[in-house]
């Protein structure tokens, strides 16, 4: 496994195998790794041959207000863990290696419209534009045959492919399902933020999505009842903090208010400081 720091090592490397005729995959991450970072590196290993992941903790998706500087990092953890599931390479730059512009700044965006309207893209004015800029850059530099991303992120893996369509980008984007901790939490890298309450509490998450999509089952289409249904779950908790409840269509993110195509039951909630996403598919059979 080998660590790559610049541009120009990465190229080489990227070029080095696809003179061998190595296909790759990219695995895209802000680092501080957990086993749903891990399982997509085993999705990367198994349907490419040379497995690239990124760790960059991307300032230009963070809002002023939001957790930049807190942001948890560990290269050298990352590494080993990165290694024992079979990474090949992990490109790491510098924030100037990325926006040599200075200050973490760049003087061109990609800007993906409508799908970054609602959730999180309402949530974090300016957080999708960062996205996925960062990761037209990345894609750009190791020029992946497929880059694998996480559902947790649905919305990411959303504009991601949106992104890709609308700018003929030749990479195919591989959604991963949601790896969850035995009692149902969502891994995250800003878990580690949660106090012993906070972490206990936000076991709600998972469980009113659950029983959201055993309501589903049971027959309820009434999409603005289950996300109050959903809602009022959580407010039992007096830790959680709502920033969004929303079922939205699988298609094009926009508002639902019946179940009458595949949705994405998806939330946002803050425990202390702490910011959790988490969702769920809801499959409706007619
Ligand atoms: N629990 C998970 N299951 C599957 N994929 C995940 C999970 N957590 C993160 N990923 C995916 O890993 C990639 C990198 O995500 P990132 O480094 O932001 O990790 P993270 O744990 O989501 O961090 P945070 O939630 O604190 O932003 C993204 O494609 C993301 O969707
Ligand atoms: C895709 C990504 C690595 C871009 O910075 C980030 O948004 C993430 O970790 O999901
Ligand atoms: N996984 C999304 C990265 C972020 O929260 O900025």
């Amino acid at each position: 496994m080998i660590i790559l720091h610049t541009i120009a090592e990465v190229r080489q490397y990227v070029h080095t195998h696809r003179m061998q005729g190595k296909t790759i995959g990219l695995v895209p991450t802000m680092g501080y790794l957990h086993e749903g970072h891990l399982s997509l590196v085993r999705q990367a290993k198994e349907q490419t041959d040379i497995a690239i992941m990124s760790i960059f903790v991307n300032p230009l998706q963070f809002g002023p207000n939001e957790d930049f500087d807190s942001y948890p990092r560990d290269l050298e953890r990352d590494s080993q863990l990165a290694a024992s599931a079979g990474i090949d390479a992990i490109f790491a730059p510098s924030v100037d290696t990325m926006y040599p512009a200075g200050n973490g700044k760049s003087l061109t965006h990609v800007d993906v419209e409508v799908v970054t309207d609602t959730l999180c893209g309402a949530a974090r004015p300016g957080h999708f534009r960062g996205v996925s800029t960062v990761v037209s850059k990345l894609f750009n530099i190791v020029l992946p045959d497929k880059a694998f991303f996480g559902l947790k992120d649905a919305q990411q893996v959303v504009v991601i492919q949106q992104m890709v369509r609308d700018l003929d980008i030749p990479v195919e984007i591989v959604p991963c399902a949601i790896v969850r901790e035995p009692d149902g939490l969502a891994m995250s890298s800003r878990n580690v933020f949660l106090n012993d309450d906070q972490r206990s509490q936000a076991l709600v998450l998972s469980r009113s999505l659950q029983m959201a999509a055993e309501r589903v089952q049971q027959g309820e289409r009434d999409a603005v009842a289950l996300a109050a249904a959903v809602r009022a779950t959580i407010e039992e908790q007096p830790l959680a903090d709502i920033d969004y409840v929303q079922i939205v269509s699988m298609r094009d993110l926009s508002p639902l208010h019946t179940l009458d195509q595949p949705a994405l039951l998806a939330l946002a909630v803050r425990f202390g400081k702490t910011r959790l996403i988490d969702n769920i598919v809801l499959h409706v059979h007619r």
